[in-house]
């Protein structure tokens, strides 16, 4: 018997950053809205501990060792449960590596969702959130999905109503960013400067509660554009020809470099993905759709 859960990537609507906090990490109004791109983790019973493996365009980025979020999460579960972590994990990979998409976040709650399906363990939802919380700060938004805002380092949850879908475009960057590395750069850049308090943007709140695209579009903000745009320039062409393409807004995508692009409707986004696919500021381009339920067993 084998357990397979799909789990969607995620967009930052908002990512409002405040100044860094004594623990190196910084308080976040994280608006997340949960869109169509999928992994898919499947935990099968093995008899001889934890094994990962990995299959899709970027697998060869992914590590297949213990620091691997899945494996994190089987590891806490059983721990939790006084179980040995006698589970094969495997990750079926489409959304792009270190791109600003959660997609380390994915498999982590993609993995906790398996395997307590796989070894009955009854955890309630306030436990998994829990672990989810422990293994990083956008896990928890993995298993919820939809839309929600994000506070504190991201992981303490509000869900948002979501009136209406919306269609975006993916620019898939040549390189990956580390995450840290884009907060560092944050700091950095705001050296000397008063960092006021992250606080939701009302105008975003409205716009996902309506599903109006138009509003949403110059609602949008990431306080992380900045640093991951000094960090690789050359993001920037591709803003600017996703822009041109006929995109309503264009921003980086949480830490970068994916790059995301608000579109109109399923056409329009298909229209700007074939223009960026032309451009040559990209390694591959992806539409998809939001909101999206969070981690489900199919
Ligand atoms: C940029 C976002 O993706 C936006 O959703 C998240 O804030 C990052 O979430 P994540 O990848 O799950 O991050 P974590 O694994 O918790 O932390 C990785 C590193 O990012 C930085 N970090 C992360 C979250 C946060 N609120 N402040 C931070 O400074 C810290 O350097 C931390 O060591
Ligand atoms: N299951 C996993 N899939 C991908 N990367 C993983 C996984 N587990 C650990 N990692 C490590 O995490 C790093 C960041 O990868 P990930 O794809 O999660 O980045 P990200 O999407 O930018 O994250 P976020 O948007 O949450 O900041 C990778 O370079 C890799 O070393």
């Amino acid at each position: 018997m084998s357990v397979t859960v799909r789990v969607p990537a995620k967009v930052n609507v908002q990512l409002a950053v405040g100044a860094a906090r004594p623990d190196g990490f910084h308080d976040l109004a994280n608006v997340f809205l949960a869109v169509s791109l999928y992994d898919e983790i499947t935990a099968t019973p093995a008899a001889d501990g934890l094994r990962v493996t990995c299959e899709g365009p970027d697998a060869d980025q992914v590590p297949l060792d213990r620091t691997n979020l899945a494996a994190r999460a089987a590891e806490a579960l059983a721990a939790r449960y006084g179980r040995e972590p006698d589970v094969h994990l495997h990750i079926a990979k489409d959304i792009p590596v270190a791109g600003g998409m959660a997609g380390g976040s994915a498999d982590g709650a993609g993995a906790l969702v398996a395997c307590d399906a796989l070894w009955g363990t009854g955890a309630s939802r306030a436990e998994l959130l829990e672990i989810c919380a422990e293994l990083g700060s956008d896990v928890p938004f993995s298993l919820v999905g939809g839309a929600a805002l994000g506070t504190g380092r991201g992981e303490k949850l509000t869900e948002l109503e979501v009136g209406g879908d919306f269609h975006w475009v993916f620019a898939l960057a040549s390189r990956g960013l580390s995450t840290p590395a884009v907060f560092r750069e944050f700091d950095r850049l705001g050296e000397g400067l008063d960092i006021p308090e992250p606080v939701a943007a009302q105008p975003v709140l409205d716009a996902l509660a309506k599903g109006d695209t138009a509003a949403l579009a110059v609602a949008v903000t990431n306080d992380l554009q900045p640093a991951a745009l000094s960090l690789f320039p050359e993001l920037s062409d591709t803003l600017a020809a996703g822009r041109a393409a006929g995109a309503l807004a264009a921003l980086v995508s949480g830490s970068g470099p994916t790059t995301a692009f608000l579109a109109t409707d399923a056409r329009s986004a298909s229209d700007i993905a074939g223009v960026l696919r032309a451009s040559g500021t990209c390694r591959d381009v992806r539409t998809a759709v939001g909101a999206v339920a969070g981690a489900s067993v199919v």
